[in-house]
């Protein structure tokens, strides 16, 4: 069954791939679920067990009332990977899903082998603005701002060429639940790891879109903190590469598993 019931908050997930093989542990973004991973797991689940969900809040996982904070969301991680017997593996994360999977690393080090961190940050955006989004999404809904996020998740390019690609994405972020999206904007107005991500001693690798409007490569590039990391930047990418570019970004993780021993 692709569910599981960690302390009482019900958790949808996807295991594929050859059982005993090495877990790469997928995390999603605001406003996502564990589908904006399937390209990219469809290249490595021959030869890695790939776990992806959705976190709370989105997809078909419960959305707990109040705030999320990030010791929530390595709950929910930490209790889905005991569950699935899943004791170390690369951890993937985009975004808020980037910012988890820092906060695994510093938390339980023995269960992170690798770390990819995708278009994210140790701290993302300020706490005035998070606050306005949260306001938003429980006074209106999620719609006023579906055109906006689109321009913060996709590239001009990817806007102007795919445009059946965007509608279902749109659809996707339109259909999260308003509150769980709201009390995820929560960890992240409350969440800066900035002054301990230098404790992180997991082979990193770190990708930054040039086209993304939700963490510049700026943003970024304070991952960088993390001792001997590795930083990559796409061309004409967005916020989300698994979805606009996800060969490049396979190629890009290929290589560094290699690199890194674990591949
Ligand atoms: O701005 C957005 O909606 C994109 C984003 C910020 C944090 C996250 O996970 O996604």
């Amino acid at each position: 069954m692709p569910f599981v019931r960690i302390s009482g908050t019900l958790l949808h997930y996807r295991l594929t791939g050859p059982e005993g093989a090495p877990p790469l542990v997928f995390v999603n973004s605001l406003g996502t679920d564990a589908r904006i991973w399937d390209a990219l797991i469809a290249t490595f689940s021959d030869r890695f067990r790939c776990l992806s969900y959705d976190k709370r809040g989105h997809g078909l996982s419960d959305a707990p009332e109040g705030d999320y904070t990030l010791d929530d969301h390595l709950n929910d991680l930490e209790g889905l990977l005991d569950e699935l017997r899943l004791d170390e593996g690369t951890v993937i994360g985009v975004s808020i899903g980037g910012l988890i999977a820092q906060g695994l690393a510093l938390r339980a080090p023995h269960r992170v082998a690798a770390l990819v961190l995708c278009c994210t940050a140790p701290r993302m955006g300020d706490a005035a603005m998070w606050a306005a989004r949260i306001e938003t999404a429980r006074s209106k809904g999620l719609e006023s701002m579906a055109d906006p996020v689109m321009e913060r998740w996709f590239s001009p390019d990817f806007r102007r060429h795919r445009p059946d690609e965007l509608a279902g994405w749109r659809n996707l972020f339109l259909r999260t639940n308003p509150l769980g999206y709201a009390n995820t904007c929560a960890t992240l107005r409350d969440t800066d790891l900035g002054a301990d991500i230098a404790q992180i001693r997991a082979p990193t690798l770190i990708v930054a879109g040039d086209a993304d409007l939700a963490a510049p490569v700026e943003l970024v590039r304070n991952c960088t903190a993390i001792p001997g990391s590795r930083f990559e930047v796409l061309d004409g990418i967005g916020h989300i590469p698994s979805i606009e570019q996800p060969a490049r970004l396979a190629d890009l993780i290929q290589d560094f598993l290699k690199e890194a021993d674990h591949g």
